[in-house]
């Protein structure tokens, strides 16, 4: 399967996620297509255990709806002081429906709540990875090719930065001595668990992302 036309159709309501394929898709003539250029699209449960079933479910129920190829995103965050949690709750972690903020603000509580008898107040919480299961879906031959991307660092108690969206302001990376939310879009693409993917899909699909 190749990706031959000028339009890439992704499964997603996500504007943040729709500015980073934009911007990874534009250097190859690609325009990016969401769910909010297309009315009428089923609702999609995102019941899967893992982001790769996730991903399936999004790319099957809008490929299948517009007859088109569609790639899908499932992605979240994984804290190693929760047990990988939010993991694939990560939209929803505050609750259905729950802002950025919200989700900023649980996860947080949850991380000092565990440092409570802690007398040195911490700035980073907790080790932490961003997951990104991508997956692109042929609704004529049925045909699937998935690709994950990850990237390592930490929590820090104090959010940082306006760029990006999600749990970026509270993602520090030591190597950058910045949190996700501080990098440009070419700096989050190179280093981001989605730039991952989107590298090695593209490897699958042997041309450029
Ligand atoms: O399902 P779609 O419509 O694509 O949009 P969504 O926001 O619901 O996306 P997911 O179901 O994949 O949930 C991913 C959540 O994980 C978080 N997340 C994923 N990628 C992120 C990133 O690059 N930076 C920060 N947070 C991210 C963020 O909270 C997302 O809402
Ligand atoms: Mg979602």
């Amino acid at each position: 399967m190749r990706l031959e036309q000028s339009v890439v159709v992704v499964a997603t309501k996500n504007k943040g996620k729709i500015r980073e394929f934009a911007h990874a898709f534009a250097p190859l003539g690609k325009q990016v297509k969401s769910m909010y250029d297309y009315p009428d699209l089923p609702d999609i449960v995102e019941d899967g255990e893992t982001f790769a079933e996730n991903a399936f479910k999004k790319a099957k129920a809008v490929g299948d709806a517009l007859q088109l190829p569609v790639l899908a995103d499932d992605s979240g965050l994984c804290v190693d002081l929760l047990d990988g949690r939010p993991g694939v709750y990560s939209a929803r972690f505050a609750g259905e429906g729950a802002s950025d903020h919200e989700n900023n603000l649980k996860l947080l509580d949850m991380l000092e709540s565990k440092q409570l008898g802690d007398d040195t107040e911490q700035p980073l919480l907790s080790p932490a990875r961003f997951v990104c299961a991508l997956l692109l879906y042929h609704p004529v031959s049925g045909e699937t090719i998935e690709a994950e991307g990850s990237v390592e660092g930490w929590i820090t108690s104090e959010t940082a930065g306006s760029g990006g969206f999600g749990y970026d302001p509270l993602f520090y990376l030591p190597q950058y001595g910045r949190t996700m939310a501080e990098l440009t879009l070419e700096e989050k693409q190179a280093i981001s668990h989605r730039g991952a993917a989107l590298q090695q899909l593209a490897a699958k699909l042997e041309q450029q992302i």
